[in-house]
């Protein structure tokens, strides 16, 4: 078992940093890597995994902190798995209304039982910046893209991501439910096992 009371979150995405402070509770101070850098890395790998390693290596690196990475995007069936790890920048960088206006349109006349998606999350820990062993955990969330936007919570792609199991866009979740059952939950329910927390 590993002991941490403070880790450095590599991510300067808002969202992530609430919502995964929020399941860590207060066993563990998450610091974002926005108080020691604004210089985002570049995200030059072929897969989350890849990706999540290379930003929690660089936080760590940065911060001398051990450090948690979180790579994470909309994989649509229909596009073959697209955007997948470019969901960040499918619209060219453009922002997260950009990338759902992008999405809509990609989707346009396509109906709804061909509209299947999943959330994936890929969280990375390591201890220091050339951990030879971080430890890796996943989490997916199935559902489906809606037609128009929907809900106001969340962040990214929420509004446009139909929850079968609530019947509703993950955006219309509390941020309290949505932390119980997303891809980034199931993440992070793997990450606490292997670190022995409660
Ligand atoms: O790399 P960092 O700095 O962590 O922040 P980022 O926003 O660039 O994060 P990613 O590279 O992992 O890209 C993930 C994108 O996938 C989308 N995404 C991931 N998790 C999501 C969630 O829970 N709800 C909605 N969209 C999500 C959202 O558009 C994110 O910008
Ligand atoms: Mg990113």
């Amino acid at each position: 078992m590993m002991n941490f009371t403070q880790l450095v979150l590599a991510s300067h995405n808002a969202g992530k940093l609430k919502e995964l402070q929020a399941m860590l509770g207060d066993s563990v101070q998450l610091r974002s890597i926005g108080e020691f850098s604004t210089v985002e890395p570049e995200e030059t790998g072929l897969s989350f995994v890849e990706n999540a390693i290379l930003k929690a290596r660089n936080a760590a690196r940065i911060s001398g902190l051990p450090a948690l990475a979180d790579d994470s995007g909309l994989a649509v069936d229909f596009l073959g798995g697209a955007p997948g790890i470019y969901s960040a920048r499918y619209a060219d960088g453009q922002g997260d209304e950009a990338n759902n206006a992008k999405l809509l349109d990609a989707l346009k006349d396509v109906p709804e039982t061909e509209r299947g998606a999943q959330f994936v999350c890929v969280l990375a820990l390591v201890r220091h910046a050339d951990d030879p062993l971080p430890i890796l955990c996943e989490g997916l969330w199935q559902g489906r893209i809606l037609t128009q936007a929907s809900g106001e919570h969340g962040f990214g792609y929420d509004p446009l991501f139909w929850v079968p199991e609530r019947d509703c866009s993950s955006a219309e979740l509390s941020p309290g439910d949505k932390n119980l059952i997303s891809h980034r939950a199931r993440a992070m329910e793997l990450l606490r096992l292997r670190l022995g927390l409660k």
